[in-house]
């Protein structure tokens, strides 16, 4: 199957997100105060020579700089100094605590609620609304009582009630990320729910996920010091809450007492939120935007997508075709509780080693049907046929685990738009090893030889160079090779090609169609081929199908419907292959279909 799946963990690190963090000077400010902060939690014991809740009535209200007080004693005679660094702990414990429930509780919730059906999504939104509407600081402060004045009880009753934030969060970034179309490669190559969600999507989503932990750790830690400001909390544990309200008593006399808790407090919640915006803007920085196919023309390529069919013409009235379809009717609901077709009873046979083209304009059915056949409908697609076979095996009845191995087996899919189908996270070489080995298994070095093979038998020149490529450093029409190279790793049956080259320049057009062409005589394949240009027919299939307004007007051998075409919309589709022979001075007629005038069928 066409699976460009990310290798390990390892490789969805990008190389450059640490060195872009340590170019925000917010950023690494925050870092090195509240690192140095945490250092001085965690050496306390060494620092300070008091206990935190050692008192003395020689040190009530000593100044700073008194000897073994470095900073003063407070108005109970302890030292402030001690306590401060005591409450450095209080309040990191307190923001591990918060984050960690809330974004165990979010995590999983927000990514199953997002991907699963709606009914699921609908019952794990329900709940997690529900807890959102509760007050979180007035029940905290109810439940005091229960927690035993522990603070970690405390702030993991604050995590639970914060998690609607991270469930929502995450959730509605799940729903944007799934409908990308490498989500959608992912689950064609038959990786299981699991897999994608943490190999895919958590990777994908983790950019507002890291900023919304850091505000959250922020906001415990400043929640944790109100609530011992208030008094809620054990008096043996020293926090920024309870030395600010001690220090509040004096505030008119001895303010310097009330300096330091607040600047501690102030570091740490400021320090997590700078950080969290410097994680995000590299994270995003580093999130990469497509390049475009740009290649050296070559005249000579501009030919191919009009030149005659090559080879014999298959014939699609075999006995047993590899894809056979009868009848077959794909609808959707409306809002108005109607089903609207889009799919309406088409037919057609494929046999295998054929090359079959399904030609039409733009929304005329072309897709939906090449989805039934690949099981990539959406979940409210309705699919019905009289037949709807592959390699005999019925695609409309049995188990569903099945299918998915069925169809992972024979089939290969090659987009339209080949950088939305490469995860921009991972290398080229880290997406075709784990495509390679969700399909046939074999152990990491083996894969990666083949990969390499691959990416030299689809013509890449520099095949180690672009396996350690990201997508973004690869131009179109090598992310197409890259696609096709990860398509045939299985030896499919069947590649089912939606539109393969419309989404680059005419000669990479022309290079990626070769390709095609020596693929599939090479390995034998069926392609079912979609596309909306005549030219592309022309180029690589035996057997045409033309689909208008979801049915199939005319169907035949290539040289046939080309010299003998019979129904106008078929003439019209001929009628706009362009070659270097052919200057078009007139529009292409659209008389003959003028509740369809704006149709395009040279897109
Ligand atoms: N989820 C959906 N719900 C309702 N209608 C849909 C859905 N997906 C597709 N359609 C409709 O199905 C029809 C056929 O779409 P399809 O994508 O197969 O067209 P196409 O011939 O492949 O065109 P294109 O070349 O633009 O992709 C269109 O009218 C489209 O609006």
């Amino acid at each position: 199957m066409s699976v460009l799946i990310p290798d390990s963990v390892e490789n969805i690190r990008r190389p450059n997100v640490f060195r872009r963090l340590l170019g925000n000077p917010m950023a690494v400010g925050s870092m090195v105060l509240i690192a140095a902060v945490i250092v001085l939690g965690l050496l306390a014991p060494v620092l300070s020579p008091h206990s935190p809740n050692f008192s003395s009535l020689d040190a009530v209200n000593a100044p700073v700089g008194t000897p073994g007080y470095l900073l003063g004693g407070d108005s109970s005679g302890r030292d402030i100094f001690a306590r401060l660094l005591a409450s450095v702990n209080t309040a990191m414990l307190s923001a591990i605590t918060g984050v960690a429930v809330a974004l165990l509780i979010g995590i999983p919730f927000g990514l199953i609620s997002g991907y699963a059906k709606p009914r699921t999504d609908s019952v794990f939104s329900w709940v997690f609304n529900l807890l959102m509407t509760f007050p979180a600081l007035v029940l905290l402060i109810v439940a005091f009582p229960i927690t035993g004045g522990s603070y970690v009880v405390m702030m993991a009753i604050f995590g639970f009630l914060f998690s609607p934030s991270i469930f929502r969060l995450v959730r509605n970034l799940v729903v944007a990320v799934k409908r990308e179309l490498y989500i959608d490669a992912a689950r064609v190559s038959g990786l299981s729910t699991a897999r994608i969600l943490r190999r895919h999507i958590l990777p994908a989503v983790r950019g507002p996920i890291v900023i919304t932990a850091s505000f959250l750790a922020g906001v415990a830690i400043a929640v944790q010091a109100g609530l011992a400001f208030l008094g809620l909390g054990t008096n043996d544990v020293p926090s920024f809450g309870s030395m600010t309200a001690d220090a509040f008593a004096n505030l008119y006399v001895y303010p310097i007492q009330f300096l330091w808790p607040t600047i501690m407090l102030a570091i740490l919640s400021g320090g997590f939120v700078l950080i969290g915006n410097g994680l995000r803007d590299a994270l995003e920085d580093s999130s990469l935007a497509p390049t475009k196919a740009l290649r050296p023309s070559n005249p000579e390529a501009r030919h191919a997508t009009a030149r005659a069919p090559h080879g014999p013409a298959q014939t699609s009235e075999g006995p047993s075709p590899l894809l056979r379809i009868r009848n077959l009717r794909v609808s959707y609901p409306t809002t108005g509780g109607q089903m609207k077709q889009v799919v309406n009873g088409i037919s057609l046979d494929l046999n295998a080693g054929g090359v079959l083209g399904l030609i039409g304009e733009s929304g005329s059915g072309k897709t939906q049907t090449a989805f039934a056949v690949l099981g990539l409908l959406t979940q409210e697609a309705r699919v019905e046929a009289d037949e709807f076979t592959l390699d005999g095996h019925d695609l409309l009845s049995g188990d569903a685990g099945d299918l998915k191995r069925l169809r992972t087996s024979l089939l290969a899919y090659v987009p339209q738009e080949p950088m939305s189908n490469l995860a921009p996270s991972f290398t080229v070489g880290a997406q075709l090893v784990e495509g390679i080995r969700a399909t046939k298994g074999g152990t990491k070095r083996e894969a990666r030889q083949l990969a390499l093979d691959l990416l030299r038998r689809v013509g890449i020149v520099d095949p180690a160079r672009t396996y350690r490529s990201y997508p973004h450093e690869i131009s179109g029409g090598m992310a197409q090779r890259v696609l096709i190279a990860g398509a045939i790793a299985a030896g499919p049956r069947l590649l089912i090609a939606d539109e393969p080259t419309t989404a680059l320049d005419v000669t990479v057009q022309a290079e990626i169609l070769d390709l095609l062409r020596n693929l599939q005589t090479d390995l034998s394949m069926s392609v079912l081929l979609v596309t909306h240009n005549f030219g592309v027919v022309a180029d690589l299939c035996d057997e045409v199908a033309v689909m208008r307004s979801g049915e199939i007007v005319e169907a035949g051998s290539y040289r046939n419907l080309y010299r003998h075409a019979e129904h106008v919309y078929t003439k019209q589709l001929i009628g706009a292959i362009l070659d270097e022979d052919t200057y078009r001075t007139d529009p292409v007629a659209t008389s003959a279909y003028p509740d369809h005038s704006e149709g395009s069928v040279g897109r």
